[in-house]
């Protein structure tokens, strides 16, 4: 361990028996000493940092063999490592779980992600942002009349049960030109479950599948039930895809036909059906579960804080007045709304971690105790892993970084301090879709209800701060997850 240490120049930091990218020193709460715990990066935030008075720290495993990995909160480091992709490419292999479909964008590197990220970019054009608009807000309304029937009064009890199928009906028409309804659906023939029910189950229980051993998905109902899922929607991708190739005259600009119909220059067809079910999969897990999150989250905030909804309310109102309907072009003047966005995104940032490897002996600038400019020794294969919360609730960046302040986004902020989406060549290529969708059903939903937090009588004598406590409490599974929810919609006159 002494002889890993000084390879990092002896940085200080946490040691812990169980090496942090074993998946169980993540997935159990914290034992003192034994591993970093559940959801470790979103409740420490910057306190470790802030302890050793430094953004660059270390953490070091002993097993199953001493290992030290860096952890980054320093906004000049991270902007060196995000776009040195050369220098510090993705480590694949502690995404290996994510592989389990096939080949895919989030778990590959070099020629084969350039590859990828080429036939899926058309996606994610102006084109179809615009149609992501146009069904997030149809989506919404469809569930404000199917759903809630217009109510005066509506009360949900965990509002993530709302923003995942939003989500996923988004996602759904976007990315494969399917389009899903609030109603019940028929079940195909060779088919045990809709469509709709088998997206449902693989993306929210998508690490069931991907931590449990074969063997172990036949134990409990509800694991045979993501099995089935599985399989399920594995078939009805197959049919999908002969479908589509059965059809070539179909023009579409959605992320399933970009994978489906991308050739080379001799015609033939650069994916294999492995390729093509693991890209829509891995796409549809990054995209689904961060986006219902976030949405979440964003309303939890809004009906704690009345006076920021009121302000969002507001600018809504002023840029929509008697219900207009605003089309996409006009999105970018929702400045509010995106500012609610934005400082959710800082406070709950969905994705905690963004681990880096180093493909050679290098070092990174940082500085030390006392302020001043130093360089850290990296040596090839040492991890360097970017702690997104520890970044989003730094003080050298953030004025008062615990309170919630949307106000911060509309004036000058420090945008290499702000990385819900990573940055550099890998940063996430679905930013404009969720932000398009995002605004779009916030729009619908703050223009005709007002929001606060559900009455339940057990919460009657609670405090406001045991309040924002209890409704923004989170977990963490496949990324950062609010734990329940409870809000109730009144009509707005
Ligand atoms: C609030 C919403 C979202 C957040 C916070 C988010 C965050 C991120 C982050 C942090 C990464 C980098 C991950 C890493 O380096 O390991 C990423 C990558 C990615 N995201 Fe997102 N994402 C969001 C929405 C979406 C959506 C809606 C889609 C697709 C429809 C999407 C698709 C992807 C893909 C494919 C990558 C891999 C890109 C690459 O490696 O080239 N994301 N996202």
């Amino acid at each position: 361990v002494r002889r890993a240490r000084k390879r990092v120049g002896n940085q200080p930091g946490r040691t812990f028996f169980l090496a942090a990218a074993n998946i169980l020193a993540n997935f159990f709460p914290r034992v003192k000493y034994i591993n970093t715990g559940l959801n470790w990066g979103f409740l420490e935030k910057h306190d470790i940092f802030a302890k050793h008075g430094q953004d660059v720290l270390s953490l070091t495993g002993i097993y199953p063999y001493p290992q030290v990995d860096i952890l980054l909160a320093d906004a000049g480091a991270v902007k060196e490592v995000t776009t040195c992709r050369a220098r510090f490419p993705k480590p694949i292999e502690q995404y290996g779980v994510l592989g389990f479909f096939g080949g895919n964008i989030i778990v590959s590197e070099g020629n084969r992600w350039k590859k990828y990220r080429k036939i899926s970019a058309p996606a994610f054009s102006d084109r179809n942002n615009k149609l992501v608009w146009e069904e997030a807000a149809q989506i919404t309304e469809d569930m404000i009349e199917e759903i809630w029937h217009n109510g005066e009064i509506v009360h949900v009890n965990n509002f993530l049960e709302v923003t995942l199928p939003i989500a996923l009906f988004v996602i759904g028409v976007a990315g494969f030109g399917k389009r899903m309804s609030w109603e019940d659906e028929e079940i195909p023939e060779d088919h045990s479950m809709t469509l709709k029910q088998a997206l449902h189950v693989v993306t929210t229980d998508f690490i069931v599948r991907i931590l449990l051993p074969n063997w172990a998905l036949s134990l409990t109902r509800r694991f045979r039930l993501v099995r089935e899922s599985f399989d399920e929607l594995k078939q009805y991708m197959n049919e999908m895809i002969k479908e589509r190739r059965n059809a070539p005259n179909l023009i579409r600009h959605d992320l399933f036909s970009n994978f489906i119909e991308a050739n080379d220059d001799d015609g033939r067809a650069v994916l294999d059906e492995d390729e093509i079910v693991g890209n829509i999969f891995m796409f549809l897990v990054a995209g689904h579960e961060t986006t219902a999150h976030t949405l979440c989250f964003t309303f939890a905030l809004l009906a704690l804080y009345p006076d920021e909804q009121e302000k969002v309310f507001r600018q809504i109102n002023s840029l929509m007045p008697r219900g207009r309907k605003p089309s996409y072009n006009e999105m970018p003047n929702f400045t509010y709304s995106m500012a609610v966005f934005y400082e959710t995104l800082r406070m709950f940032p969905p994705v905690n971690f963004i681990p880096k490897s180093a493909a050679e002996d290098t070092s990174l600038s940082t500085t030390n105790n006392n302020g001043q400019p130093t360089t850290l020794p990296i040596p090839k294969g040492t991890n360097v892993t970017i702690l997104v919360p520890a970044l989003h609730y730094n003080p050298r960046y953030w004025k008062d970084p615990h309170s919630f302040k949307p106000q911060r986004f509309l004036e000058d902020w420090p945008r290499d301090a702000f990385l819900p989406f990573s940055a550099g060549p890998r940063a996430c290529i679905g930013r404009k879709f969720f932000e398009t969708e995002g605004i779009a059903i916030l729009i619908t939903l703050v223009s005709k209800y007002k929001i606060s937090v559900k009455e339940e009588p057990q919460f009657a004598h609670e405090t406001f701060e045991e309040r924002k406590a209890r409704v923004l409490k989170t977990t963490t599974g496949f990324t950062l997850c609010p734990v329940r929810v409870p809000l109730t919609f009144t009509r707005r006159r």
